[in-house]
């Protein structure tokens, strides 16, 4: 592993002012060695954070993108739009989309095509619901995601994808974190779907873990062997707290990245 991605989606909060306090809060942020953060602001913020924080250490994404490159999509944004404005990744088939926006593992496939033909880096959302993980077919689910979301995709673009597993149920304030031994398990799991799928490109793809991360609990995440990142939401929206937990881990990210 050569870094550790760390970052967090503003989610539907932030106007363009504290957005953009925000960014320049992170612009002179020089993240420890081997670690790369990101943020992913709201739409209506996107063009002004990649501005601000253009020449800094992060990298900026959005929430959602359609598949299609313009037409008659109300509402909709396209990946040259997003390009536009200045972003580098793309969040895809977020559990808040798959549930609430009727987001399908085939609409996942469509937008990490896109994604990848537009020179954007996929952050593809998979995750298992709470009935799912009480069954005992987490590890089916997540499977079946990944095999869809990748669908087609050629070796070559497997470089530019990152996979972030979030269990529907470890998400939000309602969320409870997700056992350390269990996201290992998966990611253990899920190393090997991507492996069996693409090789060697296919191990290489960065796994990272989000739901209800924490300063209290972020270094037992991070400190997993399969574990490439983690994808923080509510405790990393103030940027001093989003700081502070990426400098929480950096003797970790030290000792992996040496490994
Ligand atoms: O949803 C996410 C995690 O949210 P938490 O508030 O940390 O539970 C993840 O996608 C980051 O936005």
């Amino acid at each position: 592993m050569d870094q550790v991605w760390i970052g967090t989606s503003w989610k539907m909060n932030k106007g363009p002012a504290e957005a953009i306090a925000s960014a320049q809060a992170l612009e002179g942020f020089v993240p420890p060695q081997g670690i790369q953060p990101f943020v992913i602001p709201p739409f209506t913020s996107l063009k002004d954070v990649c501005t601000v924080l253009e020449d800094s250490a992060l990298m900026v994404g959005a929430q959602n993108m359609h598949w299609e490159d313009s037409g008659s999509w109300t509402g909709e944004v396209s990946p040259e739009m997003i390009r536009g404005c200045g972003a580098s990744m793309v969040e895809i088939g977020h559990s808040e989309r798959r549930q609430h926006f009727g987001e399908t593992d085939w609409t996942v496939n469509l937008k990490v095509h896109a994604a990848l033909r537009h020179g954007l880096r996929p952050l593809i959302c998979i995750g298992d619901t709470l009935n799912e993980y009480e069954f005992g077919v987490s590890h089916e689910t997540l499977a079946r995601q990944t095999k869809i979301a990748l669908h087609g995709v050629a070796r070559k673009d497997l470089a530019n994808v990152l996979i972030a597993y979030e269990p529907v149920w470890a998400i939000g304030a309602s969320g409870r974190p997700a056992d350390a031994g269990f996201v290992s398990d998966v990611h253990t799991r899920l190393r090997r779907v991507v492996q069996d799928l693409a090789g060697a490109e296919g191990a290489r793809i960065p796994l990272l873990y989000g739901g209800s991360v924490s300063q209290d609990n972020i270094r037992s995440y991070v400190g997993l062997a399969d574990v490439d990142g983690v994808f923080i939401g509510r405790a990393a929206w103030k940027a001093t707290d989003f700081m502070a937990l990426i400098d929480s881990v950096r003797d970790l990210v030290s000792d992996k990245i040496a490994a």
